[in-house]
């Protein structure tokens, strides 16, 4: 496996495989990978010649109390991870590398507006104006022609999605189903930080988002009788401690108060110290 840590070493690899005609598939990350991960890698070597996958745990993304000193890494696992489901070369820059003004700060922002208020974009205020930044830096870097990304990150994806369209920025988007464990746990790095007791309970979360699936089929439509069943299902598990629950448009992430199709159900909790997030979206047959 190849790991190189400088932009302009990232930049004569591309330049390189596009010689030979290659296209250019790409994953951002942050590390400390799961097979989640990896599916983003293998849709990306199915669908692109070369497949680069970037390892960064971005300052910018993480408000003052969040978990960024905490972040797992271990680029020698996920190295042999990234091998196994197909990625070609890993782009693990330093933060200095990214941010040469230093302190992980940059004078220039991208900011998509709408689609960020809610969810996540409400609960961490400036998340997602580090996300956009960061990947249209990862963008201008890689320049890619596919980015995979998972739709754990449902508003990631819609995010990054208007960013592209609305600064013509030449990548496919192409969302990737989320990977749970056998027991239903959607994968996230994040896990590893559950205790037993936590890990245990956490389950409610994909339990409760079933249980909305089974709701809208047997016929219910009233947006907050669903938002009100999930919330009641996962509050009954004492150690979780609410974040939001929302039913939400799926196209642009606008408040709806019956259901239309499809609606993203999405939710965020808190399990001890380890903050969780899931979602389905929901259709009417
Ligand atoms: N369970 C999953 N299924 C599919 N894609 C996933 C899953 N978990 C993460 N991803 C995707 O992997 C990419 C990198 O995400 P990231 O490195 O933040 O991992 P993560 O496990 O989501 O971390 P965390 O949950 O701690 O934020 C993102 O596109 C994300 O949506
Ligand atoms: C897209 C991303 C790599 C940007 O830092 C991150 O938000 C993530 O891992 O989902
Ligand atoms: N996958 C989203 C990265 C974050 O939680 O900051």
């Amino acid at each position: 496996m190849i790991i190189v840590n400088t932009i302009q070493e990232i930049r004569n690899y591309v330049r390189e495989q596009r010689a030979q005609g290659h296209t250019i598939g790409f994953v951002p990350s942050m590390g400390y990978l799961h097979e989640g991960h990896q599916s983003l890698l293998r849709a990306s070597k199915e669908r692109c010649q070369t497949t680069v996958m970037s390892i960064f745990v971005n300052p910018l993304q993480f408000g003052p109390n969040e978990d960024f000193d905490r972040y797992p890494r271990d680029l020698e696992r996920d190295a042999k991870l990234a091998e196994a489901a197909g990625a070609d070369i890993i782009f693990a820059p330093s933060v200095d590398e990214m941010y040469p003004r230093g302190n992980g700060q940059v004078l220039t922002h991208v900011d998509v507006e709408e689609v960020t208020l809610q969810l996540c974009g409400a609960s961490r205020p400036g998340h997602f104006r580090g996300v956009s930044t960061v990947v249209s830096k990862l963008f201008n870097i890689v320049q890619p022609d596919q980015a995979f990304f998972g739709m754990k990150d449902a508003q990631q994806v819609a995010v990054l999605q208007t960013m592209v369209d609305d600064l013509n920025i030449p990548v496919e988007i192409v969302p990737c189903p989320i990977v749970r464990e056998p027991d239903g746990l959607a994968m996230s790095s994040r896990n590893v930080f559950l205790t037993p007791e936590e890990r245990q309970q956490a389950l409610v979360l994909s339990q409760a988002l079933q249980q909305a699936e089974q709701l809208v089929q047997a016929g219910a439509r009233d947006v907050h009788q669903i938002k009100e069943a999930v919330r009641d299902m996962i509050q009954s598990q004492p150690l979780a401690d609410i974040d939001y629950v929302e039913l939400l448009n799926f196209r642009d992430l606008s408040p709806i108060l019956s259901l239309e199709q499809p609606a993203l159900l999405a939710l965020a909790v808190r399990f001890g110290k380890t903050r969780l997030i899931d979602n389905t979206v929901l259709t009417i047959d």
